[in-house]
């Protein structure tokens, strides 16, 4: 049995009162998303049109697709893959392999949701279920976080994260006790942060431009914009799978509620809110405003995948050609840190091109309401967040060389404001 870790390891998120907190605050604040879209005022900071009953939230038919959904999921996942990539080195030197497949797996997706709806699949139905959905997920997630902890509790010492392991339970099962939880080849962290979730946001999307076309002829504008922003977002996120074994929720962060409600039910669920809101609130939008929020998309998009893929390039091999002209510290570790090039711009490129995508995505919407901003506001605040934790641990890992860059490179995600 694994004794608790690190009471040494500084707690996050406010500690067990904040990770209490978030526990509540996560679940409801969708559902609060859920049914102001659909009401008349939208109004982000208004009270919910009502409360919803257990009748209306619970439904055997949602639990089952969301369920079918998981399982169409992992079986994708189990296909045999295109390349198998190592993960980061282990605490105990040995690297985990994980399948590349994710892409195949959005496109086999595509392929069967086509082939379910030539014979009859009823794809427009699925917003009049999102509620029951959300329940469904959300649910899924709180059980599958107990298993998570209670999994973790068999674990050897070697296996847990750094955080998560306080000898609070209400913390660590919020954080997530066990690194890379697994059944044999089957990771669930890796599965759970880029397929049910993403791959489900985008079906979703899908189904409200359906219903919409439906309703009013054809889609709109608008909605063809949000579609084609957030299925090049999340398409190019599986594109490049490999690269999310380098991001802190895969070499850091244990695996518990908060991601797994996040992956499964966060993200389906809320970041699909600008179709949501298209679909209950027409918009307008001319040829010449849509063209000018397609540039603000491909500007973000060209800063996010051109950090993104920079730095890969430079962990991968640091004397590729296309990295190696660019100046670098070197650091007590052995690894260098780039200062030039987009990391010299801001220490956070990639998180301004995925906050000007942000904004892209919510100004198909129009001005009338802040609903439709909520993903901006939120996710500003997630990144500064991040970002903040992120700075620590790269303190604590480079020290002196860290701050040297930090002089060198003084904005954190804007150049001159952050
Ligand atoms: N849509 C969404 O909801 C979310 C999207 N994201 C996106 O995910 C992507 C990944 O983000 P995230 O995992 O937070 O972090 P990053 O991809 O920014 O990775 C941070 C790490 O990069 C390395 N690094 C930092 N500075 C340098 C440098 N100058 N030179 C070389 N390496 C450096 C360090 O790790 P090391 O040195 O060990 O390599 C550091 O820990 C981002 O594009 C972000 O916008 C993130 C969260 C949510
Ligand atoms: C509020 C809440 C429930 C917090 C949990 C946060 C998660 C929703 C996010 C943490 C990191 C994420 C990443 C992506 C999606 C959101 C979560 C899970 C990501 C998969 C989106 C697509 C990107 O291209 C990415 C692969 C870089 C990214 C990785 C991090």
């Amino acid at each position: 049995m694994a004794a608790p870790q690190g009471s040494r390891a500084p707690l996050e998120f406010g500690g067990p009162l904040g990770a209490a907190a978030l526990l509540l605050l996560l679940p409801a604040t969708m559902f609060h998303l859920l049914l102001v879209v659909r009401s008349g005022p939208a109004r982000l900071l208004g009270p919910p049109p009502y409360l919803p009953g257990l009748e209306e939230l619970w439904s055997q038919q949602a639990l089952l697709l969301w369920l079918t959904w998981l399982g169409l999921q992992a079986a994708l996942y189990l296909l045999p893959a295109r390349k198998v990539a190592e993960g980061q080195e282990l605490k105990d030197k040995s690297r985990l392999c994980y399948p590349i497949n994710g892409f195949q797996a959005l496109v086999l997706t595509a392929l069967l949701v086509g082939l379910g709806v030539s014979v009859g699949l009823p794809l427009r139905a699925l917003p009049e279920i999102l509620l029951p959905l959300a329940f469904s997920a959300t649910l899924t997630a709180f059980i599958f976080s107990l298993f998570l902890y209670m999994k973790a509790l068999v674990a050897p010492v070697s296996a847990l994260a750094p955080g998560g392991n306080s000898g609070n339970p209400i913390y660590d099962f919020f954080l997530g006790r066990e690194l890379n939880p697994r059944i044999y080849f089957f990771d669930f962290k890796y599965f759970c942060e880029l397929r049910p979730g993403l791959i489900g946001w985008v079906l979703i999307n899908l189904a409200l431009l359906v219903q919409e076309a439906e309703l009013r002829g054809s889609p709109s504008l608008a909605m063809w914009l949000v579609n084609g922003f957030q299925l090049l977002y999340v398409g190019d996120a599986l594109w490049h799978e490999e690269a999310v074994l380098t991001t802190m929720d895969i070499t850091h962060d244990g695996f518990g509620f908060m991601l797994a409600f996040g992956d499964l039910a966060w993200v389906p669920f809320t970041y699909s809110l600008q179709a949501q809101f298209l679909l209950y609130h027409p918009q307008p939008l001319g040829l010449p405003m849509a063209s000018v929020i397609c540039l603000i998309n491909a500007i973000g998009y060209y800063v996010f995948r051109g950090a993104n893929s920079q730095k890969n390039t430079f962990r991968k091999n640091p004397s590729d050609p296309r990295v190696a002209g660019l100046q670098t510290i070197s650091t007590a570790t052995g690894r260098q840190l780039l200062v030039s090039g987009w990391w010299g711009m801001v220490r956070h490129p990639n998180y301004l091109g995925d906050l000007i995508m942000a904004l892209a995505w919510s100004l198909p919407c129009g001005m009338s309401h802040l609903l439709p901003y909520f993903y901006l506001l939120y996710f500003t605040a997630l990144l500064v967040h991040r970002e903040a934790r992120d700075e620590r641990q790269c303190l604590q890992k480079y020290g002196l060389a860290w701050h040297e860059y930090c002089r060198r490179v003084p904005y954190r995600i804007v150049p001159y404001v952050y």
